[in-house]
């Protein structure tokens, strides 16, 4: 665990005593937009345009962040457009590696490189800042797109569509402020919540993360009890940015992030929605719960210095989900 210095990697764990003891995530740095023609997006420069073959994406089957955008490829057709590179779940003092000795681990596909900072530096030798999965590379200019999860997920979901045909919409004009509304709560109480739960260093720092977490698991089981999804009859981008959080809840966040005020599975409808969007075709090949196991409970020593990975409950995520019925 580390980062980047005008270039040079410096192995330190997150900076929490300048906070309190509270986890604070640092904003993305990349932050270009794919489009359709090319022409610049919302954030960053234009010149990346939507073609079958140029792009790469560098992920973790561990991370959740990584998780949404393997879920948008796979739901959005772009398989064939978009090859992977995945990294070792064990992220030690030289950050994320390329190691393969781990099934599912598939080294650097495009250049061979030891570590991710690699390609952090292939793209801006003096770059400064964290070195964090997912990255979309761009082949043909030699450079990261973006390293930001809730940016690429947006450019998959209609980038690409002339290229797939596939244009299922999981940001309809309909609902955006519904969504975006969801998409700032939950980001900040539960996808973000479990993390400043689980790296806070004070009680103080823990307390004002976890409650409002469970203030929100308990707001969404009251949303999904009365709506299918968390828009309402139709999945949308919420959901999958949720998904990929609540399917870590009971196999990590509750014990190795002290998130155990319930299991995620107490929840009826939560969890039901959960094994849902599990069994949502091509879903269930994303997720990869010995990545996601191995990589909490191995790579951060001042949480579980010894290694130990839990036993932990036995879930059945096949089971009938019960849901629209
Ligand atoms: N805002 C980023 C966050 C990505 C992120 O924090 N990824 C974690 C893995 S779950 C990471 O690579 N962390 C390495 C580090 O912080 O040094 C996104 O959503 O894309």
């Amino acid at each position: 665990m580390g980062q980047l210095v005008d270039g040079i990697w410096h192995d330190e764990w997150y900076d929490t005593k300048s906070t309190g003891g509270a986890f604070k995530r640092d904003t993305s740095r990349f932050r270009n937009w794919v489009t359709a023609d090319g022409a610049a997006g919302p954030t960053g420069q234009g010149g990346f345009k939507a073609q079958t073959g140029r792009y790469h994406l560098y992920v973790s089957l561990a991370c959740p962040w990584a998780h949404r955008t393997l879920i948008f490829r796979a739901l959005k057709g772009l398989t064939p457009h978009i090859d992977v590179s995945t990294v070792h779940p064990d992220m030690m003092s030289d950050g994320w590696s390329f190691d393969t000795d781990f099934p599912g681990a598939t080294g650097d596909t495009l250049f061979g490189s030891a570590f991710l900072r690699d390609i952090y530096l292939r793209s801006e030798p003096e770059c400064s800042g964290r070195v964090t999965v997912p990255i979309l590379w761009d082949k043909q200019t030699d450079q990261i797109v973006s390293n930001e999860s809730a940016d690429i997920i947006r450019m998959f979901n209609s980038a690409f569509n002339d290229l797939t045909g596939n244009d299922d919409d999981n940001y309809p004009a309909t609902l955006r402020d519904r969504i975006d509304a969801l998409n700032d709560r939950i980001y900040d109480t539960v996808n973000n919540g479990v993390y400043k739960s689980g790296f806070a260093t004070s009680q103080k720092a823990y307390d004002e993360a976890v409650h409002p977490l469970f203030d929100s698991l308990d707001w969404i089981e009251g949303i999904l009890s009365e709506n299918r999804y968390l828009a309402g009859d139709r999945i949308t981008e919420a959901d999958w940015r949720l998904f990929t959080t609540a399917a870590r809840f009971d196999p990590v966040y509750h014990t190795h992030f002290k998130c155990n005020r319930a299991w995620l599975r107490e929840y009826p409808n939560l969890w039901g929605w959960t094994r849902e969007l599990y069994q949502w075709p091509g879903v269930a090949q994303t997720v990869d719960f010995a990545h996601i196991v191995r990589h909490y409970h191995y790579s951060h020593p001042t949480i579980n210095p010894n290694r130990i990975i839990p036993i932990n409950p036995v879930i059945d995520w096949d089971k009938p989900h019960g849901r629209g019925g």
